[in-house]
């Protein structure tokens, strides 16, 4: 692929940069070239840190990165929780707050009683250190301690530690020489602050988001920290905004959703589509079996695997995984997946590996150590371990128990003071759950993908269902004080609008935008369907296609 104008820009400039990047303009291809470029650069005994919000992100970067056999000489590919805790908690916290008494893990601070959750009263995300007493300090000492770490906290306690840890600093400034942030605009207040702290060790950093694919604020994230560093004069800011991805009528819509001032794009054929379907999820199921095979000879789609089915709740999913007759796939979210003990990690990739032909043994191994730590004995077992996990998920039947068994021989030669009960625990309920495993296979080239819209950011598809366009869900709004349907509180407009302009997004040739007359609460109540207001928003059906 040859590098645009734009790209070319970025790729030849070596400082400090922030570029934000609309959807489809390439940014995962330009962060990893250049990636690329530094690795080439760097002794072996150097690296980048180059940080994603997912694993699967990591890895999709990581491979990009080292595409052409490159060497990820001493490089951390992970999310920022994983980087805080592998580089910064795990090996100099100790030094600041003695060792602690037993294996550390990872668990959550509403994990604990309700007398010991009340002296977390002082904790919320967007703490500064500097507003931290040392008796608040005190506190995560004492249960780092006794081998906790609380993820709420990893943040707050990465900065402290690196921030009064010379060691710290010190090793991240021998080993790294360049930090990669992708998508910023999911960044919490503590990962803002350690990129800018790094960046000051001479560390060249670069961060890229894009302020309208923001959907994370629920979580404490924001967007305004990306913002932030494109006003920052020590950042060279660069726009990626020429969107290779999407037809230009999807392009035109999705702007147009953001800002109807938009210059709009001259185009022949207006390919996003809405349908009000006649019944609730189960007449939207039926409408889907009869309009996808319909699209897929309209839209010359090879691959049924190329279509994505996008809803706004799980619980849209999976109504529509039990009635959809066409062949299909529900990408679910586990807890195993989501925990962030190093053990549940290990086993989260090494399900993958089984599962996904993408996903090698190496990718998994090398995510917590390196090759060349392991003794001859324990590269034996684990290449031993390799075969006997491929057999596993070659033969009809999954052999559970010895799965079980054979993981966590993998997880004790790699991480042999992480053992975690919880995480056996949570892989035996993943393995218990036929939706949940059967998530970590990728989708066959005959089945259509069904995922919700948070999961999809990153992805693309050649043809995008987007359903759940209902008043009251989305965008999300309630009933105003004393249940006013008259004057009613939107939850977060701005995130839902973002929210629905990245689905859109993913969309190569078309997008179908579709409610219906009933739709089902969370009760399970069949409600009246109105449209949502994304579909009529400042006359933004001019841009469809029109049909009734
Ligand atoms: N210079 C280029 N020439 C042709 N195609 C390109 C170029 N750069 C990127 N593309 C294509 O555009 C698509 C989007 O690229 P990429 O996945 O890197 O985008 P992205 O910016 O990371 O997207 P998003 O933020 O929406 O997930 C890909 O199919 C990629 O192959």
């Amino acid at each position: 692929m040859k590098p645009t104008e734009q790209q070319k820009l970025i790729l030849d400039y070596d400082g400090n940069s922030v570029i934000i990047a609309a959807p489809g303009s390439g940014k995962t291809f330009v962060i990893s070239e250049k990636i690329k470029c530094h690795l080439r650069s760097l002794p072996e005994h150097q690296g980048v840190i180059a940080i994603s919000y997912t694993n699967k992100a990591s890895i999709e970067l990581k491979n990009r990165s080292l595409s052409n056999g490159d060497n990820p000489k001493s490089s951390f590919f992970g999310t920022i929780d994983k980087f805080n805790l592998s580089e910064i908690i795990i090996p100099f916290a100790k030094y600041l707050f003695g060792v602690p008494s037993t294996d550390v893990k990872i668990t959550k601070i509403t994990s604990l009683s309700h007398d010991e959750i009340e002296n977390f009263n002082w904790f919320n995300r967007k703490l500064t250190l500097e507003k931290i007493s040392d008796s608040n300090i005190d506190l995560l000492k004492s249960y780092f301690l006794k081998g906790l770490i609380f993820i709420e906290s990893i943040g707050v306690l990465a900065n402290y530690v690196y921030t009064n840890s010379v060691a710290c600093r010190n090793y991240i400034r021998a080993r790294y020489k360049f930090i990669y942030i992708d998508e910023y605009q999911d960044s919490g207040f503590e990962q803002h602050q350690i990129f800018q702290k790094i960046k000051l060790l001479n560390i060249k950093a670069f961060a890229v988001g894009d302020l309208n694919q923001s959907i994370y604020a629920f979580s404490g994230k924001d967007a305004k920290y990306l913002e932030e560093l494109t006003k920052d004069e020590t950042f060279k800011y660069f726009k990626l905004d020429k969107n290779h991805r999407c037809h230009p009528s999807i392009i035109n819509y999705s702007n147009y959703l953001l800002n109807p001032k938009t210059e709009l794009i001259s185009t022949e054929n207006n390919l996003i589509f809405f349908s009000r379907v006649k019944g609730n999820e189960q007449a939207i199921a039926q409408w889907l079996d009869q309009n996808i095979k319909i699209t897929q000879e309209a839209f010359k789609i090879e691959k049924r695997n190329q279509i994505a089915i996008l809803t706004r709740t799980t619980r849209t999913g999976e109504i529509i995984n039990n009635e959809l007759k066409e062949p299909h796939k529900l990408s679910v979210s586990n807890e195993l997946d989501t925990n962030l003990n190093v053990w549940s990690s290990i086993f989260s990739n090494l399900l993958s590996f089984g599962y996904d032909k993408n996903y090698k043994f190496n990718d998994v191994i090398e995510l917590f150590t390196s090759y060349d730590n392991f003794s001859n004995s324990d590269l034996q077992k684990l290449k031993s371990s390799k075969e006997k996990i491929v057999n596993f998920f070659s033969s009809n039947t999954l052999n559970k128990e010895e799965l079980i068994i054979e993981f966590i021989n993998v997880a004790k030669i790699i991480a042999p003071n992480s053992k975690g009960q919880e995480s056996i625990d949570l892989l035996k309920s993943v393995l218990e759950n036929a939706i949940e495993l059967k998530s970590y296979e990728p989708a066959n080239e005959n089945e259509v993908n069904i995922l919700t819209l948070h999961k999809s950011k990153g992805l693309e598809y050649d043809f995008v269902f987007h359903l759940d366009l209902y008043e009251w869900v989305f965008p999300n709004k309630q009933p105003g004080n004393n249940n006013d349907f008259n004057n009613p509180i939107y939850g977060d407009w701005t995130q839902d609008l973002n929210l629905h302009y990245v689905g859109i997004t993913r969309a190569r040739k078309g997008c179908w935008l579709v409610s219906s007359t009933q739709r089902t609460n969370s009760e399970g109540i069949s409600k009246k369907g109105n449209d949502s207001e994304f579909i009529w928003k400042d006359k933004i059906e001019d841009l469809r296609f029109p049909i009734t």
